[in-house]
This record gives structure tokens, sequence and C-alpha cells, in this order.
């Protein structure tokens, strides 16, 4: 349970915006019925419930934008009642709601929701006057401290977006080619392997490639020399793949390619496909760069490690019959 809350982001602030809710909004429900405030405590034990459900819809599911997006609109509404059925003192509970609703759902949809909830509260204090506010002075000091408190949330919040972003993306990729990184190519192995299997029609595989002779570049031409050849081969096999082709650096000057939907022959031809287009255009300042390529589908029932396993004894064979060629690997027994 808390490994799923690290992981997701989303998930662990939904579920932190329900535990508050559940913990702060239940007793003023229950004193706001003791008291007679009905419509107020109705809105409250509702804001309770449905927060509860969506969080345990997102726990079920995984679809937490969707939860998210549930739980701000039903807020929404609820700040409406609250507000327009306590009147001034009701005004105080629109501040947390506007930390709230960042937490529920990306930035700017999250200021899009405030306006209208502020443009709803003016509309309805024009037109019942006296309800919502004691006078003017009351209602533009709402207005300028719930505009502040919204723009600032907004910046902290788009703030905190892009640099999530940016770590994601750090943590997804290999730093000197940009190619995805060993840690997620387990992920994609292990999603492959298992439940994305259940959702495919054909079949899908994996190309081990390694460049030959890679030490002799480093060695003759430096090891610049060598990183540059890396980051032009990784180029080079995102131009020759589709967008759904993911090129992983396995380490090193080793790479996987995994081919979503194909057949073997399919799978074959783009290694042939690449392994030639590297020989025609991969330049080093020692000369021409060549690379060996094992090719393995993933069989029925077979275990990621057992798949990786196979590519790479076809790998092995390769390069021990002279580089510089295509082996598919052996079929997969049980
Ligand atoms: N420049 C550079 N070199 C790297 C990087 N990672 C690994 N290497 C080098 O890659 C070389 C791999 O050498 P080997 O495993 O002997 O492989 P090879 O020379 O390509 O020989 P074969 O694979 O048998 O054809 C080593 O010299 C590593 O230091 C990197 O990020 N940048």
């Amino acid at each position: 349970m808390f490994a799923r809350l690290q992981q997701d982001f989303h998930l662990a602030m939904l579920s932190l915006v329900g535990l508050i809710v559940f913990l702060c909004v239940t007793p003023y429900a229950v004193y706001r019925y003791w008291e007679g405030s009905y419509l107020v405590a109705y809105v409250d034990a509702t804001l309770v419930v449905a927060t509860s459900l969506a969080v345990l819809y997102a726990w079920l599911t995984g679809n937490t934008k969707g939860a998210g997006l549930f739980v701000a609109s039903i807020f929404c509404v609820g700040v409406v009642l609250v507000v327009s059925s306590l009147g001034p003192v009701g005004l105080f509970w629109t501040y947390p709601f506007i930390i709230f609703v960042f937490f529920l759902v990306p930035p700017f949809r999250a200021l899009l929701l405030l306006v209208l909830v502020l443009v709803t509260l003016l509309a309805w204090s024009a037109w019942l006057p006296g309800t919502i506010f004691d006078d003017r002075v009351q209602l533009t000091s709402f207005v300028v401290t719930a505009t502040v408190t919204s723009f600032f949330s907004y910046v902290f919040a788009y703030r905190m977006l892009v640099q999530r972003r940016e770590l994601e993306s750090m943590a997804a990729r290999d730093a000197l080619t940009g190619a995805a990184n060993r840690r997620e190519l387990d992920l994609a192995l292990e999603f492959a392997a298992g439940a994305g299997r259940r959702s495919r029609d054909k079949d899908i595989a994996l190309l081990l490639l390694d460049l030959d002779f890679f030490k002799k570049i480093n060695d003759e031409a430096g090891h610049q020399a060598g990183d540059q050849v890396l980051v032009n081969l990784v180029q080079l096999l995102q131009k020759h793949t589709r967008l759904s082709d993911q090129v992983y650096r396995f380490g090193g000057e080793e790479f996987v390619i995994l081919l979503d939907d194909v057949e073997a022959d399919e799978a074959l031809a783009v290694a042939e496909k690449l392994r030639q287009r590297i020989a025609a255009e991969l330049q080093s300042q020692t000369g021409a760069v060549s690379a060996s390529i094992g090719v393995a589908l993933l069989g029925p029932q077979e275990a990621w490690q057992s798949w990786l396993a196979r590519a790479d004894a076809a790998l092995y064979r390769a390069k021990s019959g002279g580089r510089n060629q295509v082996v598919m690997a052996q079929a997969h027994t049980q």
C-alpha cells in the first residue's frame, strides 16, 4: 500500500485530501445537523461520502484523474451551497477548498473551476443581496483575497507540475543518449510479459543490439568520440523505427528495441534494416561502425528474464559468427 502511494503522486494526493475531508468535515456535518442547519449538514455529509467513494474508486481502478475531477466538481457545488447558506462565516471554507482543488486536478483546470465558483458566488449575491456578504467592503475583500490565493496556488501548482515532469523524465532517460534507461526497460519487460501479454493479438519482439569493436573507438579516438557514436546511434535507431517502438539503453554500448505487435519475419526484417542502416550511416572518427543484433519473440507464459537471456544468447552467436549480423533466438521451450 505504501509502495503504491510512493509511486503514484495523484493517488497519494487524492488519499490525503480524502483523509483530511473525512477528519475535518465529518465533525462539522454532525455539529450542523445538531444545531439545525440541515442543508449544510447534508452538503458536508455528501462531501465526505462522495470523497471517500472517489478515493476507493481510484484505489480499485487506478483512474485517479477521473476521481480527482469528480471530487473537485462536488467540492465546487458544495462550497457554493455552504457559503450561500451560512453567509460570511461560510466564506472561511473557500480558502482550504481553493488549495484542495489544486491537489485534485491539473493547475489550469483548477483555476477554471475556481473562476466558475467565484462568478457563481458573485452572481448569487447580486441576485439575493445580503445572503452571502454583509456589505460591499466584505465582498471586495473576499474577491481580492480569494483571487490572490487562487493565483498563487496556481503558480505554485504549475511549478510543481513542471518540476515533477522534469524529475520523471530524468528518472526515465539515459543522460547521455536520451534513450529510455534500464529502469524503464525492466518495467516495460515486466509489463510485456505480464499484463501486456493479454491485450495483444500479435507477438512482441526484443532486439538486443551491441556495437562491434566499440572499445577500439574509445581507445583510438577517445571516450568523447565514443560518446558521440552512442548519441548518433540512438538518433538513427529512433529515425528508423516506429514511434511505438521504444529504444532503451541496456548498458554500455548495448541497446534494446521493443517491437510491439509483430510477427517473427517482421521483427527479423526490422532488425536487418537497422543493421544495414547502421553499417551504411553510422560513422566514428576511426571509420564505419557496425552492430550485431539478437532477436527474440516473447514465448507463451515466458518470464521476461528468460526472454532477455534468449536474445542475449542470439547476440552472442551473432558476435561469434563474425559480427555485423542478425541472429534469431531459439524458440522458447517450457
Ligand atoms: N564512450 C563510451 N564508452 C563506453 C560507454 N559505456 C561503455 N563504454 C565502453 O564500451 C566498450 C565495450 O567494450 P567491449 O565490451 O570489449 O565490446 P566491443 O569492443 O564493442 O567488442 P564486441 O562487442 O565484442 O564487438 C568498453 O571499452 C567500455 O568502456 C559510454 O557511455 N561511453
